[in-house]
């Protein structure tokens, strides 16, 4: 068996790892997705013959993400319907995943992703007491793939709640203050007012700020996905872009709202964008260099009475390693 392996490249991923096995001449790709198992990246891509077998893939990808022993690791065949998996059946070791794979029906791009149901791959850690090549069903709640992700991008459409409250049927202090209030109860702390985004300050860390998420609000149109403060920050820079224009992020609210994280993320963004996959070369360390000293500015300014606006802000070395670590590490 051949290895050849992709260079690692942020954020243009997956990672792609080309397996030549069993001599087969055509050639595949397999996206095997990674769960709970990542929080670098969502899935990885191998190019692979049709004789290739599921403990070949195994290998390959456990050696490439360094996951440890690869005994300790399977491959799962999943079908899912609106991004949750309802049933999984885990592959025998000789297998081959792309025979599996030719097999599955083939789903349209234009089923919009909330409605589509599909097969996928995932890689698991090996339950040695699972019967293999079974199918076995999750209950909704009960299902151990389902990643926070998952919940992320589906959980507000299934429970009906407004991500925009300009859809609210009944605009009123009242229905407001109530969607807000259960989206932040569910751990939703991004809602849209159209193009404007509310952030709750949770006080706690949630993990929606990893190249999963990066990667994922990169060229989508605000209001395509989840409220989030990586979709702001996408949106201003193609404005640049597009306008060739400067652009203005306004971040307002009471002292501690959280202005400062929020100035942070979008800077954590908007460098990760402009490097073009070379995070962390210093460009968004100098420009959060700068923020002692226009946090200075900014708190004198504050100190007059009435709400802050953000300028650019302090970043306390622990809180950028806490944060984004798994971004971070992919330098
Ligand atoms: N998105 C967030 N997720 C988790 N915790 C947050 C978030 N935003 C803010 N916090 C928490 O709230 C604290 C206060 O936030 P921050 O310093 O950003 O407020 P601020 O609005 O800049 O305050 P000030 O105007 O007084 O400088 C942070 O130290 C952090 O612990």
């Amino acid at each position: 068996m051949a290895l050849g392996l992709g260079r690692m490249t942020y954020p243009s991923l997956p990672i792609v790892i080309t397996l030549e096995s069993g001599g087969g001449v055509d050639t595949s790709v397999l996206h095997i997705y990674l769960g709970t198992l990542s929080t670098r990246t969502d899935s990885v891509c191998i190019r692979t013959s049709r004789n290739a077998t599921a403990e070949d893939v195994v290998k390959a990808i456990v050696y490439r993400l360094r996951l440890g022993h690869c005994e300790n690791y399977e491959l799962a065949e999943t079908f899912s319907t609106r991004g949750r998996v309802c049933k999984e059946r885990r592959l025998e070791a000789t297998e081959c995943p792309v025979r599996v794979q030719s097999i599955w029906p083939i789903v349209s791009p234009l089923i919009v992703e909330h409605h589509r149901t599909e097969y996928r791959f995932f890689l698991v850690k090996r339950d040695a007491d699972r019967q293999k090549g079974v199918w076995i069903e999750y209950a909704e709640s009960n299902n151990p793939l389902d990643s926070y992700l998952t919940a992320f991008m589906y959980d507000a459409i299934e429970r009906k709640e407004y991500t925009d409250l300009c859809n609210l049927p009944t605009l009123n202090e009242n229905t407001l203050l109530e969607n807000l209030r259960r989206r932040f109860k569910d751990g939703n702390i991004y809602t849209y007012v159209g193009s404007i985004l509310i952030s709750v300050n949770p006080f706690k860390f949630f993990p929606i700020y990893n190249p999963k998420y990066v990667k994922m609000y990169q060229n989508r149109r605000l209001g395509e996905l989840p409220p989030h403060i990586f979709a702001i920050a996408d949106a201003a820079y193609h404005a640049m872009l597009h306008k060739k224009k400067n652009q203005c992020v306004v971040i307002s609210g009471e002292s501690g709202s959280g202005k400062t994280e929020c100035t942070n993320l979008l800077l954590h963004h908007l460098s990760a964008l402009s490097q073009k996959g070379y995070y962390g070369n210093g460009i968004e360390q100098t420009i959060l260099g700068a923020g002692p000293v226009l946090e200075f500015g900014n708190h004198l300014a504050s100190s007059k009475g009435g709400r802050s606006v953000k300028l650019c802000p302090e970043f306390p070395a622990w809180k950028k390693r806490s944060w984004l670590e798994p971004y971070d590490t992919c330098v």
